[in-house]
């Protein structure tokens, strides 16, 4: 398979679609900071707002989690926090390894994002010998020679690659042989995985491509008599990606 892309069908288990599981996380967000303001309920228009998706959209999305709110006082902020967390599988710790400490691997390391949403990093891995024992975000970097072990020993089940992308796909597979059944991308190559193996890439220059992309085509408006070389209207989302964001949340939110 060249892509990598796992071939599932668009439904998860439970009936849950693939694209509400890809909203589930902006509504976490949205409702995680509703409840640090102690805001005890909320409607659906505004978690919409404040998730960025349409009110319609999520009332259905919802509806797959059995929450349809109650009239006039609409959801409550902290079972809704709960009933999203559990179905996203953040109820229970997901020990993650990083691979690759230079300086994105650092950056992700030292994130404290990871450890308050249910992710643990519980190990640092790097090819170059001069990073071992070396402490990153207070845990020491260990060698890849280490990896099948670190990866056994820790029961980890998601791998972070941060490594150069000619490194990529070797460190995919020894990750993959070792047990690890996701794996987030950063590198910026596709990665070839076996069946039942999830990847999710991240890549910051297709976004700022994208939006150069708008930033031309609002230049190009400004213009009285525009060559019309530009397509009017390209939704934003993430179609480079096989493995970016699937079904209808665009990595890019429409204006
Ligand atoms: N997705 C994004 O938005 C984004 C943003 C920045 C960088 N990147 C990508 O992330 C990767 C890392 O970037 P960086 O700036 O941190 O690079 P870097 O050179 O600072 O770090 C790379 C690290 O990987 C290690 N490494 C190399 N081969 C390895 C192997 N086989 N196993 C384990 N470790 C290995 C190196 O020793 C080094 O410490 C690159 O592929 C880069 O293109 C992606």
């Amino acid at each position: 398979m060249a892509t990598g892309r796992t071939h599932r069908p668009a439904t998860r288990s439970r009936g849950i679609p693939e694209a509400t599981v890809a909203r589930l996380p902006l509504y976490l967000r949205a409702l995680t900071a509703l409840s640090e303001r102690s805001v005890p309920t909320v409607s659906s228009e505004e978690l919409a707002a404040a998730a960025g998706v349409n009110s319609a959209k999520l009332r259905k999305d919802f509806s797959y989690l059995g929450s349809y709110g109650t009239r006039g006082v609409g959801y409550d902020v902290e079972y809704l926090v709960y009933q999203i967390s559990r179905e996203l599988g953040l109820t229970q710790d997901w020990p993650v390894v990083i691979v690759g400490i230079g300086n994105l691997g650092a950056a992700l390391a030292n994130y404290g994002g990871f450890a308050s949403r249910g992710f643990r990093v519980a190990a640092l891995i790097d090819a170059d010998p001069g990073l071992t024992g070396k402490p990153v975000a207070g845990i020491p970097v260990q060698h890849t020679d280490e990896l099948e072990k670190i990866i056994k020993d820790n029961g980890v089940s998601i791998g972070v690659i941060a490594t150069p992308a000619g490194a990529a796909q070797q460190v995919c597979d020894r990750l993959v042989a070792a047990g690890v059944t996701s794996i987030l991308n950063f590198a910026p190559t596709v990665l070839s995985v076996p069946e039942g193996v999830d990847v999710r890439k991240v890549d910051l220059s297709i976004e700022l491509q994208i939006l150069a992309f708008h930033e031309q085509r609002k230049s190009g408006e400004e213009t009285p008599a525009g060559d019309g070389a530009v397509p009017a209207a390209v939704t934003p989302r993430d179609d480079s990606a096989d493995q970016g964001p699937d079904g209808d949340v665009p990595a890019v939110m429409p204006a």
